[in-house]
């Protein structure tokens, strides 16, 4: 362009020369600082916290609400870019960034460095676009050609930099999200050396807050990871080119013009601002219905024989297709909400700010301002010279405009950066409260809020007891006021009562699972009991690894346990065969889909002979198998010396108790000893009265027939009598 200028041209290049070569140095140096210091104060206005126009709340009211009022069960949590996003940031910072030593400092200083680089690199190249111009114009092919040889040699860092920017960021957000990740899962699945168990139960089963756990650790984590690391160059570059392009720019043509910019800048920048949705609140509410949808489908997968017996598949198909036209009306509404939000800020950015600029540069052409002469960038007063302050500068602006409309744009990415620190903080939050025994939960409306504020006593010991222990279920429903029993070893208990009486919700108490809400629970060790339910858990991979689970392999050989005293426990539960018919120990697959529910039951109490604990907790366990397989179980049991708590509805088992423990799901229960004759004789005494009692109604009706019919037979006699 700067090859053909028209005489108009020539003229305005001369008066863009004297506006760019003001010589007052004070006067320069001043407005440079004070322009520095804007956009300083430009950029930290658009992360500052803010609790007016940056809003961008899930509910309008939230901000008004206490700080105990967000966190309730159900609430969502609050997604602002505002104090409690920074500090919740700076929590999460602390994890993925844990020394100034560890891998992460390091691979951000690097790229820290890249991004500097870039910038530096692009001064340099805005310069030689100016230089390329000005030899092209002076008509100088050595200088041309000279600074061509520098264009290429450039192009190797400014590529060597611009790849590496790419790839930092790509393995910071992978070096975040495994510390996370780590960090997380030692939270949600620690052992108790770790600082609890199962923080995993509690989280699904206590409390409220997270239902979908496993995309909050799988996708929400990543995404906060990639946010996180994206985060970093798409703000602290871009402020860093406003400072440094605008101070150049500043030098270069005098700051007057770049203030009055810059206030134009500023105004239509609060105003976008103003005008920016709340992605931080699009992005969570995104992660949380894909959430919703892969449970549904988690569901469908885990219960797929139950559902195809009943039918359900078109129920399913409902709930799915619900799940997911809800995720997909979202999904619109983000992409549109992104799509008119991308236009005004293009419109703003890139079109507005850039006649602006025009406009400012032609303010000396039109009006003539006076000038002291010399060249704009370099000093020289020649066209040349002029040609390529020009250039430059032009290119200065645009790169300052351009890196403004960025720090504009990285205000969307770090309100989407606020929504996963949000789904990740709750996350955290929630673990945490869990561990510690803090529950947030719907309550009943017949809950004892007092009784849920106070804890029991663990004790531990070779015994169990339950002293004055009230049986509360999560919801806050008083099962039990005050349960005590107990059990020693060889005294086996057997625990009877109705459907939802609290037999069960004994045994989480006793595994630790819920917490206790007064008296004092003695019990031993983890380990020094195993629990078998109904529909015992199968995990994955080989046949042996269901018998010794939780063991591994290598576990089971340090025990000095071989396959061959594995073939004998299956004895017990006459289920040698199964080795055979499934391809060995070693064969692997879906076992929770390929075998029977009565195979289940015996491969869970194989594990109970191989794992020999002191007491073991049966609940319904049994329900699947043949009285004569039941028969074998229990009387190993016995040799074994394994100590039972029973919850069974067959009278079979009841010759294998000692103590009996009756609840009559009104709150009240009897603990004492078992006769099992005894009981087995006066049942069949009630069985039979009951059954003569079913009669009686019957025998009723007869008899009123009877009478009714001997009633006729009377009055026929007294009509005929002579
Ligand atoms: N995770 C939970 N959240 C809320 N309430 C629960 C939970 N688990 C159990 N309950 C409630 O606790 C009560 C007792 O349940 P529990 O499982 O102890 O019954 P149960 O006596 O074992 O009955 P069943 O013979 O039917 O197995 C029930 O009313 C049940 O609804």
């Amino acid at each position: 362009m700067a090859l053909a200028l028209t005489p108009t041209q020539r003229t305005q290049l001369v008066h863009l020369s004297k506006l760019y070569s003001h010589n007052r140095p004070s006067v320069q140096r001043l407005l440079i600082a004070l322009f520095a210091a804007y956009s300083v104060h430009t950029s930290y206005r658009v992360f500052r916290p803010s609790s007016t126009s940056t809003s961008t709340s899930v509910s309008a009211n939230s901000r008004q609400r206490p700080a105990e009022e967000e966190k309730r069960p159900g609430r969502k949590p609050r997604v602002e870019v505002d104090a409690l996003f920074y500090a919740r940031l700076a929590r999460l910072l602390r994890i993925v960034i844990p020394s100034l030593h560890s891998k992460e400092a390091l691979l951000l200083g690097m790229h820290s460095s890249f991004l500097l680089l870039r910038t530096l690199l692009s001064l340099y190249v805005a310069s030689l676009d100016g230089r390329i111009v000005s030899s092209l114009v002076r008509a100088q092919p050595r200088a041309f050609l000279l600074n061509i040889a520098r264009w290429m040699l450039v192009a190797v860092p400014a590529t060597y930099t611009n790849s590496m920017l790419s790839y930092v960021q790509s393995k910071l957000a992978i070096a975040y999200r495994t510390r996370l990740t780590r960090h997380v899962m030692d939270l949600y699945l620690g052992t108790e050396e770790e600082g609890g168990e199962g923080a995993f139960y509690q989280l699904a089963n206590l409390d409220d807050r997270t239902t979908d756990a496993d995309q909050l650790i799988t996708l929400d984590i990543q995404q906060f990871a990639s946010a996180l690391a994206a985060i970093y160059g798409n703000t602290a570059k871009p402020v860093l080119d406003v400072i440094l392009y605008n101070a150049q720019l500043a030098r270069n043509v005098g700051a007057e013009g770049l203030v009055l910019l810059t206030v134009l800048v500023q105004s239509s920048a609060a105003l976008l601002r103003a005008l920016t949705p709340s992605f931080g609140a699009l992005a969570a509410r995104e992660s949380q219905l894909s959430g919703a949808l892969r449970t549904i489908h988690a569901r469908i997968l885990s219960s797929a024989e139950e559902i195809a017996f009943l039918s359900g598949s078109s129920l399913e198909l409902l709930k799915l297709d619900r799940a997911y036209q809800q995720l997909a009306k979202h999904s619109n509404l983000t992409i549109g909400t992104k799509a008119r939000h991308a236009m005004l800020e293009e419109g703003v950015v890139k079109w507005l700010w850039g006649a602006v600029g025009m406009g400012i540069c032609a303010i000396p052409v039109f009006f003539g301002l006076p000038g002291s002469g010399g060249g704009g960038a370099g000093g020289k007063a020649d066209l040349g010279g002029r040609t390529e302050g020009f250039v430059t500068n032009r290119r200065l602006l645009l790169s300052a405009s351009d890196a403004f409309g960025r720090v504009l744009y990285s205000y969307k990415e770090l309100s989407e950066l606020a929504g996963y620190t949000a789904r990740v903080s709750t996350l955290l939050d929630t673990l945490q409260d869990v561990r510690a025994g803090k529950f947030e939960k719907r309550l009943s409306a017949t809950a004892d809020v007092e009784l849920l504020g106070e804890r029991g006593r663990i004790v531990e010991s070779e015994e169990i007891e339950f002293r004055d222990v009230p049986i509360v279920s999560p919801a806050g429903e008083v099962l039990v006021r005050k349960l005590s029993f107990y059990v020693k070893p060889g005294q086996h208990l057997l625990i009877v009562g109705p459907n939802g009486c609290g037999k069960s919700s004994t045994f989480r108490i006793l595994g630790g699972l819920w917490p206790v809400y007064g008296g004092v629970v003695r019990k031993p060790a983890r380990g020094g009991f195993t629990y078998i339910p109904q529909r015992p858990y199968l995990s994955l991979g080989t046949l042996r690894d269901q018998v010794i689970y939780p063991d591994d392999r290598e576990g089971m050989e340090a025990k000095g346990v071989t396959d061959g005293q594995l073939m004998d426990i299956l004895g017990y539960v006459d289920l040698q065969s199964i080795v055979a018919r499934e391809g060995g120990w070693d064969a692997a697959r879906d076992w929770s889909t390929s075998l029977s529910g009565g195979d289940k039951q015996r491969i869970a109490m194989a594990r109970l002979f191989y794992h020999r604990p002191k007491y073991a907790i049966l609940d319904e366990c049994t329900s699947s198998v043949t009285l004569e397989v039941e028969k074998m179980m229990f009387e190993h049991v016995a040799e074994l010396g394994i100590t039972l708590l029973t919850v069974s509805h067959r009278p079979s088992l009841w010759k294998y108790h000692k103590m009996i423990l009756q609840f009559d799901g009104q709150g009240n229960y009897v603990f004492t000893e078992l006769d099992a004759e005894k009981r087995l004789a006066l049942q069949e005494e009630k069985q039979t009265i009951e059954a003569k009692l079913e009669e009686v109604p019957k025998m009723r009706t007869r008899l009123e027939e009877l009478r009714a019919v001997a009633k006729d037979r009377n009055g026929y006699k007294a009509e005929t009598a002579p």
